[in-house]
Order: structure tokens, then sequence, then C-alpha cells
């Protein structure tokens, strides 16, 4: 019976799927929208996103998903089988086989939530696979052959580190510091050194638009709007990218220590094809100004950025099933 094959990049952040033969059809971020009485899902994804710190009380937004991985088992099935039934990849008596990825050194009960969700979903079977592995498919890496490749994967919730040598994880870490730490850290520094309460939505606006690890070459501001913590009255403010560095200065440092270690533990064949190669940074956690500079000078070996850090998990996920067909089939 024919049924689709479909990948899927499941975020702290955002959802990502990948269709055998369509490519990615569906890009939304990780939220839903119940009703706190009830529990009856409102909305999902963008829909959802759009109403977080903008609802009324009779709408609460929740992230099901914290540092990469399950916080919420029934708002991620709930989420997952609305994204898979938008598809329309379900068929009369056929449901898809999905390939999902989780970030490294999950547990063993972290991987069969995911798992569960996947089938609760709808999904005929799962196949999970690591991150960072199928994140460095997607950048364009080729991790088959007996060389070294090391690849830094920032997402919303967690940093996937790894090394990855013939097709395996050689040496690896995964920190829970990451793209949504840098809102939380924008928000902290804001409320205390401004004594302005802000928003997530605009802590993260903050982060792209001035945000930077490397501090010092083109100084940039933001106008941004919040509550006087003083006054209780609605205020603006202007933040510069001096102070949104060293409101993330602390996770930035953790990212750069987490990279030292696996670079640390590295067989040292491994180490010099790194440095020949330099190191791939992907994920949209990657996309903050200055990381690939910092990290460049702080480990001493070449980091680059992937061509699309936000679509290398999902990218990675439909190369796997477009070529590795007879591998799911063996396992
Ligand atoms: N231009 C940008 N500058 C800085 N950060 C960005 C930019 N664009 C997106 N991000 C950040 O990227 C993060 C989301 O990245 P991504 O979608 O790769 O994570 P995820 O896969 O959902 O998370 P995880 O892998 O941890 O589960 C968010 O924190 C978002 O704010």
């Amino acid at each position: 019976m024919f049924s689709k094959d479909i990948g899927i990049d499941l975020g702290t952040a955002n959802v990502l799927i990948h269709v055998k033969g369509k490519g990615v059809v569906l890009d939304e971020p990780s939220v839903v929208a119940i009703s706190p009485k009830t529990k009856q899902v409102l909305a999902v994804g963008a829909e959802a996103h759009r109403m977080i710190g903008r609802a009324p009380g009779t709408v609460e937004t929740v992230r099901p998903l914290k540092d990469g991985v399950i916080a919420d088992f029934d708002m991620t099935e709930k989420m997952l089988t609305m994204f898979i039934d938008r598809l329309g990849v379900k068929g009369f008596m056929t449901k898809p086989r999905i390939l999902i990825c989780c970030p490294v050194k999950v547990t063993a009960v972290e991987q069969k939530a995911i798992q569960d969700a996947s089938l609760k979903a709808g999904a005929r079977r799962v196949y999970i696979e690591e991150e960072p592995k199928v994140a460095a498919i997607g950048a364009g890496m080729d991790i088959y052959q007996p060389s070294g490749n090391m690849i830094i994967d920032i997402g919303g919730g967690t940093t996937d580190i790894a090394v990855l040598s013939m097709g395996g994880i050689v040496t690896s870490e995964s920190v829970k510091v990451a793209g949504n730490t840098f809102d939380r850290d924008i928000l902290q520094f804001v409320k205390k050194h401004e004594r302005l309460l802000i928003g997530e939505m605009t802590a993260e606006l903050i982060k792209k638009e001035v945000g930077t690890a490397f501090p010092g070459t083109a100084e940039k501001t933001i106008d941004v709007r919040g509550r006087d913590l003083a006054t209780g009255l609605p205020k603006g403010i202007t933040v510069t990218s001096a102070q949104a560095a060293e409101a993330i200065r602390e996770s930035v440092r953790a990212i750069v220590l987490g990279a030292r270690n696996v670079l640390e533990q590295t067989p040292p064949e491994l180490s010099a094809d790194i440095i020949d190669r330099g190191i791939m940074l992907t994920g949209g956690g990657a996309l903050l100004d200055g990381l690939d500079k910092l990290l460049t000078e702080e480990l001493k070996v070449p980091v680059y950025l992937a061509e699309n850090p936000l679509g290398c998990v999902v990218a990675g996920t439909g190369i796997m099933l477009d070529h590795r067909r007879a591998n799911f089939q063996k396992k």
C-alpha cells in the first residue's frame, strides 16, 4: 500500500516537515494555543505564535518542547497530529513512516516520548536520528568518510556539538543554552538595568536586530516598549548592541566552553581534519551576529555559518529519506 515517508525537525522553537518527493512543506513555530479551562486546542503553529503575550485569560499559549525534548506530551502529540493532518499524507488505511530528530545525550525515556508522540500522531513506523548528524548531512558535510567533521547546532533550547566520522558520532556534548536562552538573558537584563518589563517576542527582536556575540564592530540600536516596573505604565527605551552583548555574554561563553570540551576529547587524527575543514555552524541560534567570528577566535579553528542554518536539520532528513531508505529497513 502506498504511503509517504516524512522527515520532521521537532524543535523547541520550530517544527519543519519534509515530505519525500515534495521537499519542505511545513515550517511553523512549536506553539499551541489552548483554552485553559477545557484544554481544547484553539490554534497551533504561526497562528498560536501570534497570540504569545497578547492573549486574553481565556487563551493560554504553550510551548510543548523545552530544551529540545518533550515537556508536555499531550500538547506535543496534538501539535504533531494537527501538522501531519494538514499535509494530507495519511491515506485510507495508510500511515506515513517518520524520520524524526532528537538532541544528542537524550535519555531513553525522552527518546521513547518522541517515538510515542509520533506514533500517536499517526506514524506507521518511527526512526529516530541524532540531530547533529542530520544537521551535518543537511549542511552538505560528507560524514561517511573516515575523517573528522565538527558541527555546532544551536537551536532554540539546546546546542548540540559533535565530531562525526564514518557516519557516527565520535565525541559530543549537548548544552542547554541556545537561542531562547539569549532571549531570556535580554529580558532579565532590561528588567534589571532599565527597570522595564518586556515580552518574550520583544526580547527575541532585540537579539535579532542588535544582539551580537562579538561586540565592538558596528554599534546598532533598537527602540522597544514595555511596562515600567516603577510606575506600571507603558514606556519606551533604546537598547544598544553593547547592552545586548553584555546580556548574553555568559550564555555565549557556555557554548564556547562546550565546543572546547568536545575538541579536547577528540582523537588527534580527527582534530587535524577539523583544523583543515573548519567547523560548521547550524541552527537558528547560529544566526546571532558575530558568533562565527567569536568561535573562530576562541577555538583557533575556522568556523563557518551554514548556507541556511534554520533549514539544515529538515534538509538532512530529506537527504536521508531519499538516499538511506535501505538503512532504515535494516533497523
Ligand atoms: N536572525 C537571527 N538572529 C539570531 N537568532 C535567530 C535568528 N533567527 C532565528 N534565530 C533564533 O533561532 C532559534 C530557533 O532555531 P531553530 O529553529 O534551529 O531551533 P529548534 O530546532 O526549534 O530548537 P532545538 O534544536 O533546540 O529544539 C530561536 O531562538 C530564534 O530566536
